[in-house]
């Protein structure tokens, strides 16, 4: 099923849970704004390309609409389309003033240079410069998009409006970005699994995991779990897969990563098919890539207990409906990764002060968000009789029509 027909169902259950007006719940599933441009830049050859790039802007009732930018080479309007409906969730489950959106142009990344990305970066910039704004659509980093990615958006935005710091977040520091955002979405998975472990009388410590990804989130999230005594047994990304039940050394994996730019021929670990990772013997599977990874096709076969949507999207509905059955616990994304957007919030709060908090102010206001968000949740779940998907969808929906009812904007 693709992330939008996905998307839409669970909204749908959520909305038939909450009782919502089926005129309410038609609005708030139709997005505000979809933008799609061309990008047609020089390579450093001189010959040109084109690329096509998405906004998506979901929703606004609770405040600006907000999310990433993904640079991938699936990236399409639907799968943004869908992100940007997730983002609309998100923001309201961990009750921070946003509304969704989400960005993504059609490229493969590595297969560009770093001045061929610059100005891809600043020629979609120029093509929805008008159409964001800080009290309006405030972008920020997700697939294949970085720090440097926000600073030319930042510089590009500035040339047309004046020095706007409060445009993007997780931007790099000296332009005003916040301590701690880049290690968020990951710090951020970690106070989640902890808030769960603990309802089931476990510990980090106790249990063995496997993470699918090692970008920004799986290896913050795989760093902070090894400093709290957890066992990472399998570590996957797009280059290959390493295995080892006596733990892998994380440090020592990202050295590797870093000089040899793979995690193949890792000596500390055995190398593993990647597909193999999902469902690898571990008590916690934590996907922090792709969507719609774990599917009818291998959700029989996971052995995990708990998964942990680091990942936007990982779990398509029938894979949610296998899983469930075998009684796999499943914390949802629109929950578990809300960790990248609550920080940006407190980067956008902190530019709009122009006052930077330190980093244990970030991480201590970050648990405060997650925990409070946990048991929210949770008593969603006790009132509707619902997984954790349906209680962090029925927080979120309900907070989003509320608001839009109390605007008089429903149709
Ligand atoms: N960066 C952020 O703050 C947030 C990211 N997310 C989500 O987390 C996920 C990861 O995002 P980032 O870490 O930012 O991206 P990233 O671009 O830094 O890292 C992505 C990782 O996925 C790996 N990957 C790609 N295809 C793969 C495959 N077929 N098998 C195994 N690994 C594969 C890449 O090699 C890389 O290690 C995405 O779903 C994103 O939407 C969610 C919330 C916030
Ligand atoms: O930090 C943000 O504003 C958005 C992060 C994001 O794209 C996500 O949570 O999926």
């Amino acid at each position: 099923m693709n992330a939008l027909a996905a998307t839409n169902r669970n909204f749908r259950h959520a909305a038939r849970l909450l009782g919502l007006d089926s005129k309410l719940e038609k609005s708030l599933l139709i997005p505000f704004r979809e933008i799609k441009v061309e990008c047609t830049i020089p390579k450093d050859d001189g010959t040109l390309v084109s690329y096509v790039g998405f906004r998506v802007q979901h929703d606004n009732s609770r405040g600006p609409m907000k999310g990433g930018i993904r640079y991938h080479p699936e990236v399409d309007p639907d799968e943004v389309n869908a992100l940007a409906q997730l983002m609309t969730w998100k923001t309201a489950v961990a009750d921070i003033p946003y509304g969704g959106a989400k960005g993504g142009i059609g490229v493969t990344p590595r297969d560009l240079t770093l001045s061929e990305l610059e100005r891809l970066t600043r020629v979609f910039t120029q093509k929805i410069h008008d159409l964001i704004g800080v009290n309006t659509d405030v972008p920020a980093p997700d697939m294949g998009t970085n720090a440097q990615t926000m600073a030319w958006i930042l510089d590009e935005y500035s040339k047309f409006h004046g020095h706007s710091p409060a445009i993007v977040t997780g931007k790099p520091i000296d332009l005003g970005g916040s301590l701690g955002r880049d290690a968020a979405t990951g710090r951020g998975v970690v106070f989640a699994t902890e808030a769960l472990l603990a309802e089931h009388g476990k510990s980090i410590k106790d249990m063995t995991f496997a993470i699918q990804g090692f970008g920004n989130v799986g290896s913050w999230a795989s760093r902070l779990i090894q400093e709290r005594g957890g066992k990472i047994v399998a570590v996957s990304d797009v280059t290959g897969a390493v295995k080892n039940l006596n733990g892998i050394d994380i440090l020592a994996l990202l050295k590797h990563k870093e000089t040899t730019g793979s995690l193949s021929n890792f000596n500390g670990g055995d190398s593993m098919n990647a597909d193999e990772l999902l469902v690898y013997e571990c008590d916690v599977l934590i996907p922090c890539a792709l969507g719609g990874v774990l599917n009818r096709e291998n959700a029989g076969e996971v052995k995990a207990k708990f998964i942990i949507e680091a990942a936007n999207h990982p779990t398509d509905p029938e894979a949610d409906e296998i899983l469930s059955k075998k009684g796999v616990i499943i914390l949802p994304d629109i929950y578990a990764n809300a960790g990248g957007v609550t920080v940006s919030y407190f980067e956008w709060v902190q530019n709009i002060q122009g006052f930077m908090w330190d980093e244990e102010k970030v991480n201590d206001e970050l648990k405060k968000y997650m925990t409070k968000a946990f048991h929210n949740i949770k008593s969603m779940c006790q009132t509707h009789e619902c997984s954790l998907r349906m209680g962090a969808f029925t927080l979120g929906v309900n907070r989003v029509a509320r608001s839009t009812l109390l605007r008089g904007w429903e149709a």
